[in-house]
């Protein structure tokens, strides 16, 4: 019985809310998105292992995080949409992690096999639409890696080929600035993007995402940190995608990734987790024990003696790591040299003393080699080694020193080396009983696909190089069944073991593999992570390691498209506890990371969303076109090669990061600023609404839902929900009472009236007749200025009054000689009759309802004359129809229902502005000048 766990955040409900499909589709616990798990028992209780075996971890403080725009050009079209290429097949935890990646910086724990290189793909495919012009980068440990990632990535989204490349060390500059500027995707090892940001080769600001694939080596001054450091000193619009299978042995190493690479999110699965299960393929995980053969123990034991006197001179120091002789490794002599150095000893010592000591301690770790090579790998490693160490005494002649001499005269040591040499071509001669289990082992795996007639491989996995030539000859020698060749990294061997391979034979060396010109793999380290070739269902690892991850990575390379088979080899006592420690300490770390234990998760300044906030891409579930170029084989669309020419000496430009301002400024604006900067506003953060996506996003409403919901939300009725009348009488009671409306500031013109209606009370006859001869019959029929009727309706005064023109005689008109106050002692005639006339209409209106106080600066207006009824009607009748004017006029105003619904529905100025006006109609009085 199954349900679903509780935690649901932001994201997954902003996700669950793109998916429109997905809610149509009946609901099964497997193809709930964003969701994760939980097996409950039989009485509904969660089970612990639910509990902890898949968690997406989300602690992030991004949500309050008042991130600035992102400097990159954004294609708002293809931003409100992201694809989810179905050309592979639809996975829900695949589809789950995509679309958290796609807004925030996740370390992507998934067991190998499983598909991360899609989720990349996903993501990549994504920024690369919405983000014309910006950059995206790939990075792998390894090139062979690489050249297989770029391919990946290809052929399941739909990039296409001609955008991208595969930058490596060995193309010159120019080739590299070359693709720069004519490409957009590239994939490349850390090192080569380092150098190209370090030398300005790439622009920083212009990548927009990082994905780092393997993204547990991430640490110390690996490139991976070093690349995200350069990139991120000037631009913060990053996003960035790590994917690996084994995040860290310990929880330091996790957080240390987390931090570096300033992760948010942790999205984990382990093999247990029900929403992989059924994607995982079963291995078979055989363990061979081993005991070493009477051979070896006697070569151990000869050798013991050899190292015996170099031991002795060690011994006063009482160094317990170098205790055990017959068990001696490099690690621990090293180990003891570092505890040599911060003991109170190395303090008493003189200098030459010391020297003494330090130096037989490094001679020791350098001799005790060979024994892990004798003890782990056989006597012929061990013998390659001891001789390349003899040859090495022997060029230096006459210099040889005093511990090179003691070795080399050690009866002991040329006991073993002749021994070795009179022994190793018989062919009785058994190096390791690790050799003939190895070789039983793979013979049976053949003989049995060859019975079934399946097609198959094998890898097997080795530390050494030395090792790795001498299983390939072992297993060559059962030709043509065995077709086995070695893999390995490019640089020059250390310690024997030959030359590295290059490049071109590294990728060639896959290449054969894949085809089966060769179908045994024999591989260090190069071959243990991201490989991804179908056919291999046998893993050998012919030794182990202590590194959980190493060994997680290297199993990791079957089960991929059918059941695999793993044999470990290991010999009893050190290497089989070796081993125990390894699958223990994966095991628990993944349960920790789970679990979210101890581990902080970066801020969201440091993993911003990029894509505004306002903008929710909703998810197209399709079919990608590949474009035909993409399907073409590796190197089809190949760099130009560039000549290297002498480089120019470029204009200077400023690397500058996204926060710094430019332009000129004056010196009070920097101690403006810098003040501001010491005391630093208490910015009150908005609260941040969750975000709801159109209606028909959310795909719970049909159109005609819709429809209506828009309606009832631009006018606010339902057409068949009941509705109350609306209540007449109560709005006129209360318009009806007398109130004081307002108190309001004059404007000029208002105190012209004013000294107007001061100076024609005080007009007498005498005055009239003394002008009546001023007139003439031109004046008849003058208008009043709009402003004074105007203002008199405003007033409200009398009903009566209308808005409008009228006139007067000139008769009544008089000259009329205006207050000294204003320096004028006659005005035109014109403007006396027009204002004569119109005062004495006003003064018989307004006498009994405007009391004018003199010289004061305001002018008290009381309506104390309640308005009769037919007023009230015109009122009531007016007010009704600038309602519905202004509800007509506000409807297009209105945002429209998805613009409400995005913005948060933040506007409620709809409501607000019928009250304002209401307000405004009934208790502010507005006087000519626009005042209130
Ligand atoms: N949705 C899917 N449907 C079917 N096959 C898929 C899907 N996603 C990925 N695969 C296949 O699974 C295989 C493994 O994918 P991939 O190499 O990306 O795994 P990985 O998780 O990166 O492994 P590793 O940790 O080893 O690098 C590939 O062959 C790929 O084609």
């Amino acid at each position: 019985m199954s349900d679903y766990d509780e935690d649901i955040d932001e994201d997954d409900f902003l996700a669950a809310a793109q998916n429109i499909e997905e809610a149509a589709k009946p609901i099964t616990p497997s193809r709930i998105p964003g969701r994760s798990y939980a097996q409950l028992d039989l009485f509904g209780r969660r089970t612990e292992n639910s509990q902890s075996s898949q968690r997406s971890l989300c602690r992030s403080s991004s949500r309050t995080f008042d991130e600035p725009p992102t400097h990159h050009e954004i294609d708002c079209e293809a931003a409100r949409s992201w694809i989810y290429p179905t050309n592979l097949g639809f996975r829900d935890y695949q589809y789950n992690i995509t679309q958290k990646a796609l807004f925030q910086n996740i370390l992507v724990a998934v067991p190998t096999g499983l598909g991360k290189t899609f989720i990349s793909s996903c993501v990549m495919l994504n920024y690369y639409r919405w983000f014309p012009k910006a950059k995206i980068i790939f990075m792998a440990p390894t090139k062979p890696l690489v050249a297989q990632q770029i391919e990946a990535c290809l052929r399941v989204c739909g990039i296409p080929r001609s955008a991208t490349a595969r930058l490596t060390g060995q193309q010159n500059k120019e080739t590299r600035a070359d693709a720069y500027e004519t490409r957009r995707v590239f994939f490349a090892t850390p090192q080569t993007i380092q150098n190209d940001l370090k030398s300005r080769l790439l622009d920083r600001k212009s990548v927009v995402c990082l994905v780092v694939d393997e993204a547990h080596r991430t640490s110390g001054a690996y490139s991976y940190g070093e690349v995200v450091k350069l990139i991120r000193e000037e631009n913060k619009s990053l996003r960035i995608l790590a994917l690996t299978a084994t995040p860290g042995g310990d929880m330091e190493t996790v957080q240390n990734v987390v931090n570096t690479l300033c992760i948010s999110k942790i999205e984990i699965r382990t093999e247990e987790s029900m929403d992989v299960q059924r994607y995982i393929n079963r291995k078979h995980i055989n363990t061979h024990v081993l005991s070493l053969s009477k051979e070896i123990l006697e070569y151990q034991d000869l050798y013991c003696k050899v190292m015996r006197p170099f031991f002795e001179k060690v011994k006063p120091l009482n160094l317990y790591q170098i205790y055990d002789l017959s068990a001696l490794t490099p690690f621990a002599c090293m180990q003891a040299k570092e505890t040599y150095r911060t003991s109170s000893a190395f303090n008493q010592h003189a200098q030459p003393i010391r020297q003494m000591y330090l130096g037989y301690l490094s001679y020791l770790a350098s001799i005790s080699y060979a024994l892990t090579l004798l003890l782990q790998h056989g006597i012929e490693p061990f013998y390659n080694y001891l001789f390349a160490k003899r040859e090495d005494i022997l060029k230096k002649g006459n210099k040889v020193g005093k511990m090179d001499s003691l070795l080399l005269n050690s009866p002991e040591f040329k006991q073993i080396m002749s021994r070795i040499e009179e022994t190793k071509d018989l062919p009785t001669f058994q190096g390791h009983p690790k050799l003939p289990r190895m070789t039983g082992i793979v013979i049976d795996h053949f003989v049995r696909a060859q019975d079934s007639s399946t097609q198959t491989r094998a890898m097997i996995f080795v530390t050494y190089r030395d090792s790795a030539d001498v299983i390939v000859k072992t297993l060559n020698h059962h030709r043509p069944l065995c077709n086995a060749t070695v893999f390995i990294g490019q640089a020059a061997a250390k310690k024997g073991g030959g030359v590295g391979m290059s490049q071109k034979e590294q990728l060639k060396t896959i290449e054969m593999f894949k085809n089966g010109q060769h179908n045994i793999l024999v591989a260090t380290s190069i071959g243990e992570e991201g490989l991804d070739i179908g056919d291999v269902d046998l893993i050998v690892c012919y030794d182990s390691s202590s590194s959980p991850i190493r060994m997680l990575q290297r199993l990791g390379r079957t089960g991929r498209k059918r059941d695999g088979s793993i044999a470990i080899l290991l010999v009893c006592g050190k290497e089989e506890q070796s081993w125990q420690r390894a699958s223990d300490s994966y095991r628990t770390m993944q349960q920790k990371i789970a679990n979210g234990e101890g581990l902080d998760l970066c801020d969201g300044d440091q993993s911003p969303r990029i894509i505004p906030r306002d903008t929710l891409p909703f998810c197209r579930k399709e079919t990608v076109d590949i474009p035909e170029e993409n399907l073409c084989d590796i190197g089809k669309s190949p760099l130009k090669k560039r000549r290297a020419v002498p480089v120019k000496k470029r204009a200077k430009t400023f690397h500058m990061s996204d926060d710094v301002e430019t332009g000129f400024v004056t010196a009070g604006m920097i101690s403006q600023k810098l003040t501001s900067k010491r005391l630093p506003p208490e910015i009150e953060l908005e609260p941040e609404y969750p975000l709801i996506p159109e209606s028909s996003i959310l795909g719970l409403l049909t159109t005609e839902q819709e429809l209506e919901l828009d309606k009832i939300y631009r006018s606010g009725v339902a057409e068949n929900a009941a509705m109350e009348p609306f209540c007449v009488d109560d709005h006129m009671n209360h318009i009806r009472l007398p109130v004081l409306t307002r108190t309001a500031n004059c404007g000029l013109l208002t105190h012209r009236i004013a000294d107007l209606i001061r100076k024609i009370h005080e007009i007498d006859g005498s005055i009239t007749v003394q002008y009546q001869n001023e007139l003439s019959a031109d004046d008849n029929n003058i208008s009043l200025p709009v402003s004074v009727i105007n203002s008199k309706a405003n007033l409200k005064t009398k009903p009566s009054v209308r808005p409008g023109m009228f006139s007067t005689a000139p008769s009544e008109v008089g000259k009329l000689v205006m207050g000294k106050r204003r320096g004028l002692t006659e005005v035109s005639t014109n403007i006396a009759k027009r204002t004569l006339s119109s005062f004495k209409s006003a003064r018989a209106l307004m006498k009994d309802s405007i009391s004018v106080s003199g010289d004061s600066d305001m002018i008290e207006i009381i309506t104390d004359t309640p308005p009769d009824d037919d007023l009230i009607e015109s009122k009531s009748t007016k007010r009704k129809s600038d309602e519905v004017d202004m509800s007509t006029s506000d409807d297009e105003e209105l945002p429209s229902l998805s613009q409400a619904l995005t913005s948060g529905f933040s506007s409620s100025k709809h409501s607000d502005g019928k009250l304002n006006s209401a307000k405004k109609q009934k208790h502010v009085i507005m006087n000519d000048d626009g005042d209130y």
